[in-house]
């Protein structure tokens, strides 16, 4: 038997089976100046150079063949750098005339190369990051470290890492790389919304990790956070014949005794939606605008966003989309609407607050809106605004809403203020959506995006789940739906807590409709009920998802 198991945070629910690969540390710069030793081969160092060319490039081209679409091209790009030969020429020059390293001698080269490529510009400046790849590569294969960036191996693996950048985590194959584990991160960093959204299940703050040996074979459980060295035979058989069955979502929501729950899809890049739609989601409970807006450096023009918010309404004909308005600020920045730097980011200008500032972008948006939703009239448009923090800023914007004859406005509870005010918000708004990601960092004062608070970032927080209750039944006073959109809806069995808690929808990546779907058809409406209760009455949030799991044995049985 191997070592005991670790415990993180489970951010992506599934259960994965594999041998451990430490994700490497990045390339170190050889140091500036380092030469060969007096009386060495400088002709055979200048070909230690070529031949790591050579073998880069043969690995490369490799992993592209055994890679698909877009990450195959990539592959075969950076292969083709690799074997470039002015570079390595210039790298063996820098050898044979000024009788540096090669690890030196390529990194140089291949900063030229760089500086060449940007002074270029455009299209050129773009591969500059390709160079940086092919010299990281070429400096580990010749000081004999492990390749950088996700490791090729010939079989599916689990990635052990420090810590993993969204843009990484954007790339990773789930045919190979089958669950991923980090020591630090939080369960709603971008990281693991990114895993989510690939389907690899994840534990994030897991420590104990990195003390695992390379190689080790790992049971990773997404959902339960937990990471089991060694695991029995039994344990792995079970995995295995669990992946192979894959579940569907038919498009209609409801507990084992028929109580209808609406299951609905997160959507930002209006390019998505089409997926979406084909998932079975019974519309869009959250379509985040923001994707419009970023990397700009003026707001788009009214036309632009009609037509980016007509494609998904076009997609969804028949069912709602719910639009969200523009939640910029905090861990959203866009510069054109921040002009003053703020010392708490999260607590200042963000969400429906910038609309005090700068009232045109909310009236550009709600006419965009409304001239898409009146283009689709097959759709259900609904509206909604982030960051709502009082009544009077609920009633604002409801009427802000009604002037452009979007008559189904609700808001979004994110600050634990709109989660004890539901009753009174409700009064005006017509629905509320509880985004659970930022409800959680303000009730638990944690920075959604520091690992170093990830087990406060945590919605089995007790308290959080008392403001979603305190939402709930301020609906049910006002006759108003209360779904949740943030990422507590997609796991499963924080899906039925939520559901006993009064939640009538819940919005997720598509991909994990058809787990949470599962999981609700094989419980009662009494069921979540007392699970609710139970996991609003532990004293953490560990027991509240620990007292839950034991009561849904489904979710052993769908291996989730
Ligand atoms: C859905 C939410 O909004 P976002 O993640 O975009 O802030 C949330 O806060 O839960
Ligand atoms: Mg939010």
């Amino acid at each position: 038997m191997g070592s005991s198991s670790v415990v993180g945070i489970g951010v992506s629910p599934g259960r994965a089976v594999g041998p451990a690969v430490h994700l490497p540390d990045p390339v170190a710069e050889p140091p500036a100046g380092r030469r060969l030793p007096p009386g060495a081969d400088r002709q055979a160092a200048a070909q230690r150079i070529a031949a790591s060319a050579d073998a880069v490039r043969d690995e490369l081209d490799a992993a592209a063949l055994a890679a698909e679409g877009d990450s195959a091209a990539l592959l075969h790009a950076t292969a083709a750098m690799a074997a470039d030969p002015s570079l390595v020429a210039d790298a063996q020059q820098r050898v044979l005339e000024e009788h540096l390293v090669p690890e030196r001698a390529v990194w140089e080269a291949a900063d030229a190369v760089s500086a060449q490529f940007e002074a270029l510009g455009g299209h050129l400046a773009e591969r500059v990051r390709d160079v940086v790849d092919v010299r990281n590569r070429l400096v580990a294969h010749l000081t004999d470290q492990q390749a950088p960036g996700v490791p090729v191996r010939p079989h599916p693996y689990v990635l052990v890492a420090q810590d993993l950048a969204p843009a990484l985590t954007a790339t990773l194959d789930p045919q190979r790389v089958v669950a991923v584990v980090t020591a630090a991160g939080g369960p709603t960093s971008h990281t693991a919304i990114l895993a989510r959204a690939r389907g690899i299940p994840a534990v994030v703050a897991a420590p104990g990790v990195l003390d695992v040996a390379e190689g080790t074979v790992l049971l990773v459980d997404g959902a339960a956070g937990t990471v089991t060295p060694d695991p029995s035979d039994d344990a792995v058989r079970r995995v295995r014949a669990l992946a192979g069955a894959v579940r569907t979502f038919d498009g209609d929501g409801r507990t084992a005794d028929g109580h209808r729950v609406e299951l609905l899809a997160n959507v930002g890049d209006p390019a998505d939606a089409q997926a979406a739609a084909d998932s079975g989601a019974q519309g869009v409970g959250l379509f985040r605008t923001e994707f419009a807006f970023l990397d700009r450096t003026q707001a788009p023009d009214v036309d632009e966003q009609t037509a980016a918010y007509g494609r998904v309404l076009s997609a969804f004909t028949g069912r709602k989309v719910v639009v969200r308005t523009l939640d910029a600020g905090a861990d959203k920045p866009l510069p054109f609407l921040h002009a003053a730097a703020e010392t708490n980011p999260a607590l200042g200008v963000r969400g429906l607050r910038v609309a005090q500032e700068r009232p045109d972008v909310l009236e550009d948006q709600l006419t965009a809106i409304a001239r898409a939703a009146a283009a689709h009239p097959g759709t259900t448009t609904w509206v909604m605004a982030p960051m709502v923090a009082t009544v009077d800023e609920t009633e604002q914007f409801v009427a802000a809403c009604a002037r452009h004859g979007l008559t189904t406005a609700g808001i979004m509870v994110e600050v634990p203020s709109a989660a004890l005010l539901a009753g009174p918000m409700l009064a005006h708004a017509r629905f509320a959506s509880i985004g659970t990601n930022d409800l959680t960092q303000y009730t638990m004062a944690a920075d959604r995006l520091l690992g170093a608070v990830a087990s406060l970032s945590d919605a089995w927080q007790p308290a959080v789940l008392r403001l979603v209750e305190s939402t709930a039944l301020g609906g049910a006073a006002q006759a108003r739906p209360v779904g949740v959109c943030g990422e507590a809806a997609a796991d499963p069995a924080l899906a039925v807590v939520l559901v006993g808690l009064g939640v009538t929808s819940l919005s997720m990546t598509p991909r994990a409709l058809p787990d949470v779907a599962a999981v609700l058809a094989a419980t009662d409406l009494a069921t979540c009920r007392v699970l609710a209760r139970r996991a609003a009455d532990s004293s953490s949030a560990a027991d509240a998802r620990a007292v839950v799991r034991a009561g849904l044995p489904v979710l052993d049985a769908l291996g989730l």
